[in-house]
């Protein structure tokens, strides 16, 4: 039982309101502005301009406020204006903004490898490398672990996402909206069946028999001695929050170990007390060789980071890692809070508080034969996969009309999914209870009357 409970002070009240309609008429004005300017191929999921944000509340230009149950896709998991983080933001940024890693060196890029270092499972010498992305952060695991073990292919999974450009679509297993008429993609990447427990064909496959199911394939299609790397999310983010069975992801690391194949974890999305464990690789003990980071490293500020073996990345030659802004000073300042925060307020225990809170609560919703036909998660990344009651066949339309009847009374969840039938959940982990009870309370009448 984790002893998290929050109850720190907010700057913004900690309830939602919603004055008549919306979009009102600033985020209306705002909406005629963008599209004279911004191109369509950008989208968004709420119809209204934010204009202040604080715990779990977003308020709008109009004076809505609302549940935030995204984080901005699993970014401000210490809430959008943390005390620390603005407070180290304002010290960095009113010295220099930018210098450049590469040109004139300074510390606090330094200071955030050293505690990527002590954060993150492994206990043997490691190295890291900042960037602004998470797949700017993919894109150069691979090429380090290209580098290292003078091997070209790559092994992404069945519904894995791993960002928007060549080779992260290249390794990003859906077609619409992400790849979609934006080929050729990158040679040398193979696509392996993951463990799916819901949709698996035999529900009584383990986890280490998944797990062999896919390296068989790896080494009839590639041959164990042509893989750099084998790159796998420890829970699926955008292709559906998928926890794999207990055991798949040991059994692929050891494999891979076994091998000379580089086990990447993509904890982008998953990484940073999420799950209840600094990394979801955690639950399991599986230590990777790389990991990817990003989204709830520095409180919203853009920063990625690579972190791994030392001789891995100690294998590329120098000048072969970089970029303009990796490691950006602000960034780095805002990452060193948010690790502040999420230490002293240990948000790994309220991601697990938050689990006991909600995963009972979503599980009741799932009724035999009802639409609800999965839920899954750990610790503050939960979610609910929609289904023709009855059956196994996708159901979206439910999952985005739940979505919808959530934002009309004020909370804001997200969809997601291979078949975008899928409602997660990603409060901040600084969110108070009663707000989170409150939008749960939401959640289930929309569930109740549509699913
Ligand atoms: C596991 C995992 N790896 C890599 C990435 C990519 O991170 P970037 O910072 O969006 O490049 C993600 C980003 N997920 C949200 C994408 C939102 C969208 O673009 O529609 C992820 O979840």
């Amino acid at each position: 039982m984790s002893t998290s409970v929050m109850t720190p002070s907010y700057r913004l009240e900690q309830r939602r309101r919603i004055a008549g309609t919306f979009p009102g008429p600033n985020s209306a004005a705002l909406e005629a502005r963008r599209a004279a300017v911004v191109p369509k191929g950008v989208a968004s999921s709420v119809p209204v301009y934010a204009a202040d944000a604080d715990g779990g509340i977003i308020v709008d230009v109009d004076g809505n406020a609302f549940i935030d149950l995204g984080s901005g896709i699993a970014v401000t998991s210490v809430g959008a204006s943390d005390p620390a983080v603005v407070a180290a933001v304002q010290e960095q940024v009113a010295h220099f903004t930018h210098t450049c890693f590469m040109v004139t060196p300074y510390e606090g890029y330094v200071a955030v490898a050293e505690r990527l270092a002590a954060v993150t499972p492994g206990d043997f010498e490691k190295r890291t490398v900042l960037f602004n992305s998470g797949a700017e952060a993919v894109e150069n695991a691979v090429k380090i672990a290209r580098s290292a073990t003078g091997r070209n292919a790559v092994v992404a999974f069945d519904h894995a996402y791993h960002g928007r450009t060549n080779l992260t679509m290249g390794l990003t297993a859906k077609a619409m909206p992400y790849k979609t008429g934006f080929g050729p993609f990158a040679p040398e990447i193979y696509r392996m069946p993951m463990s799916y427990p819901f949709r698996e064909e035999n529900p009584n496959i383990s986890g280490a028999e998944a797990a062999d199911r896919a390296i068989l394939a790896i080494e009839k299609q590639i041959g164990a001695d042509q893989l750099a790397a084998l790159l796998i999310e420890p829970i699926q983010g955008e292709g559906g929050f998928i926890v794999p069975a207990e055991g798949f992801l040991p059994r692929l690391a050891e494999w891979a170990q076994a091998n000379g194949v580089v086990f990447i974890a993509d904890e982008v999305q998953s990484g940073f007390c999420r799950t209840g464990e600094w990394f979801a690789v955690q639950h399991e003990g599986v230590v990777p060789d790389l990991i990817t980071m990003a989204k709830g490293i520095a409180g919203g500020m853009p920063l990625s980071a690579v972190t791994g073996r030392a001789e891995l990345l100690d294998a590329v030659h120098p000048g072969g890692l970089g970029g303009t802004y990796g490691g950006n000073p602000v960034a780095c300042a805002a990452a060193l809070a948010a690790m502040d925060t999420m230490e002293s307020q240990d948000l790994a225990g309220r991601a697990r508080h938050i689990e006991e809170l909600v995963l009972p609560r979503l599980r009741a919703l799932a009724v035999e034969g009802g639409g609800v036909g999965d839920v899954r998660g750990r610790g503050a990344m939960l979610a609910m996969e929609f289904v023709r009651p009855g059956a196994k066949e996708p159901d979206a339309e439910t999952a985005k009309a739940v979505a919808a009847a959530c934002l009309r009374e004020g909370v804001i969840v997200l969809t997601c999914g291979t078949y975008g039938n899928v409602i997660r959940l990603l409060p901040p982990l600084t969110i108070g209870d009663d707000l989170l009870l409150d939008a749960l309370d939401v959640l289930e009448t929309a569930v109740l009357s549509l699913g």
